[in-house]
């Protein structure tokens, strides 16, 4: 595999569009380079305009590829595996799976045991290039994993896990755009209720909510020290961070990410 490979996304909903948009915004192939399917493609008129190859036959699509993106839900999944299993050559696809609560092993089990299998669990992020993506395989060569790591590197920061943690990688960082966005949408409608307009209260909770994360990022350190800097004795934040904390801010976070991650485990049960 190398940049030069042709890729089929196989379910080009949320995040498959997600990541051909960042992988083209990223300059890491072409949209032309790029197979986009799906059953309905009534909707694909833009992608087919911005140059994606747009098609509604996997089969075809993998056939012409090297990288195959699976990206459907996972009840979703058994009718496409089913359907490209004939299409696939181990001897020239490398599969990536982005599906939640399926294992490398139960692509396998549908492709063929010699396929190479690399689990991706990105987030929607990676469109614009800032995905917290969490990767793991149990076949697939170094040089592969290199290059999928290369891959998802150009949209984002990658990390190399165990796969029995796939799931709860699931709920901290693909589920927790939707958490920390709610928690930026409520820190705005706490700014309206204190004085501003919706508009400038929505700005300044994102520019604050972006301005916390990087001095995490770029002090390199923790949320506390942080957080002492702000908390001024006897002051407003510490007032109003305890009230948080009495109504169950971390604990209820804590409990949405332990639940997320049970569910997303049991994902793989149902057809569609
Ligand atoms: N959304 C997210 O943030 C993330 C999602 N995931 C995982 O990615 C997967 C997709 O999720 P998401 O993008 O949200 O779901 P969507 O429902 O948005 O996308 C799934 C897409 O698959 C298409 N599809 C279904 N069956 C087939 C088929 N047989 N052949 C081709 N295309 C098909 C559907 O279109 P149509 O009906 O027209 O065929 C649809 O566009 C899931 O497994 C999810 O767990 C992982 C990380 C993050
Ligand atoms: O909600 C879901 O099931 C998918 C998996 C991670 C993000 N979205």
């Amino acid at each position: 595999m190398d940049i030069t490979s042709k890729i089929a996304i196989l379910g080009s909903g949320n995040i498959g569009m997600s990541l051909a948009k960042g992988l083209v915004k990223a300059n890491y192939t072409d949209a032309a380079s790029i197979t986009l399917t799906r059953r309905n493609l009534q909707h694909m008129t833009e992608q087919t305009a911005k140059g994606f190859q747009v098609s509604d036959q996997n089969y075809r699509a993998v056939f012409g590829a090297s990288i195959v993106i699976i990206a459907v839900l996972p009840q979703q999944l058994n009718n496409l595996l089913e359907e490209i299993a004939g299409a696939i050559d181990p001897e020239k696809h490398l599969v990536i799976s982005v599906v939640s609560g399926v294992s490398c092993q139960d692509v396998r089990e549908k492709l063929g045991n010699n396929v190479q299998v690399v689990r991706a669990m990105p987030n929607t992020a990676i469109a614009i290039g800032q995905s917290m993506t969490c990767i793991a395989t149990d076949n697939a060569t170094p040089e592969n994993l290199d290059e999928v790591t290369a891959m998802f590197e150009t949209v984002g920061s990658v990390v190399t896990i165990n796969e029995d943690l796939m799931t709860s990688a699931t709920a901290l960082c693909a589920c927790g755009i939707a958490f920390f966005l709610r928690a930026i949408r409520a820190a705005s409608q706490g700014g309206v209720e204190i004085g501003f307009h919706a508009d400038e209260a929505l700005k300044m909770a994102v520019q604050t909510a972006k301005g916390a994360a990087d001095l995490l990022l770029l002090n390199h350190s923790h949320p506390e020290p942080e957080i002492d800097k702000v908390t001024s004795p006897k002051g407003c934040t510490i007032a109003g961070l305890n009230e948080m904390e009495h109504h169950g801010f971390s604990s209820s976070l804590i409990k949405g990410i332990k639940l997320s991650a049970t569910k997303a485990g049991g994902l793989y049960k149902t057809n569609e």
